[in-house]
């Protein structure tokens, strides 16, 4: 053990997953390390680089030049939680698995958090009153119903 793993507070937990692909880094370990958020934060240098993404750590030290994004954007996040900066980027499924390489350990359990799902961009509009009313006004239905008052109007007085 080196003497950075050593200053590491790792808690353990014996834990074996149930899918095991061959590149998967942590998968096949039967301990699973465990990181407070102030030790990754230490992690921030391009000789020790990890970050957090949605309470597991993964360790991109190996990875910095190999990243088709490039290693500044993830320069900028080592030692920090980039869960939404993965998100906002739209990561393929590829991207997805080419993680589990990297994956080395998760948050103690004192330091995770909930993570909010991302917000739909888009609102069913036909949901809510207000938004149906503007919907009506926009649609062909308006000025078909507006046309047929008019003539129902007409015929009454001149018919
Ligand atoms: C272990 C973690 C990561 C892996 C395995 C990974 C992998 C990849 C891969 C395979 C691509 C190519 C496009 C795709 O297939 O989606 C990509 C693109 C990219 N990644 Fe990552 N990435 C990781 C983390 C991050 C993080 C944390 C950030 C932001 C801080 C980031 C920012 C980007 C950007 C900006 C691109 C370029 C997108 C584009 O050209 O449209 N990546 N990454």
């Amino acid at each position: 053990m080196s003497s950075g793993d050593a200053m590491l507070v790792q808690t353990t937990v014996a834990r074996r997953f149930r899918n095991t692909p061959a590149d998967c880094n942590a998968c096949n370990m039967e301990e699973l390390k465990r990181f407070s958020r102030k030790e990754i934060a230490e992690r921030n240098t391009k000789q020790q680089a990890m970050f957090i993404i949605h309470n597991q750590v993964y360790d991109v030290t190996k990875f910095l030049d190999d990243h088709p994004g490039g290693h500044e954007v993830l320069l900028d996040v080592i030692g920090k939680d980039a869960s939404t900066d993965f998100i906002d980027i739209g990561h393929s499924s590829d991207a997805n698995d080419m993680m589990k390489k990297y994956h080395i350990g998760e948050v103690i359990d004192k330091d995770k958090i909930t993570y909010q799902k991302a917000k739909a961009a888009w609102v069913d509009s036909e949901r809510t009153g207000e938004s149906a009313n503007d919907s009506f006004l926009n649609s062909w239905k308006f000025p078909v119903v507006l046309g047929l008052l008019m003539t129902l109007l007409y015929t009454y007085i001149f018919g």
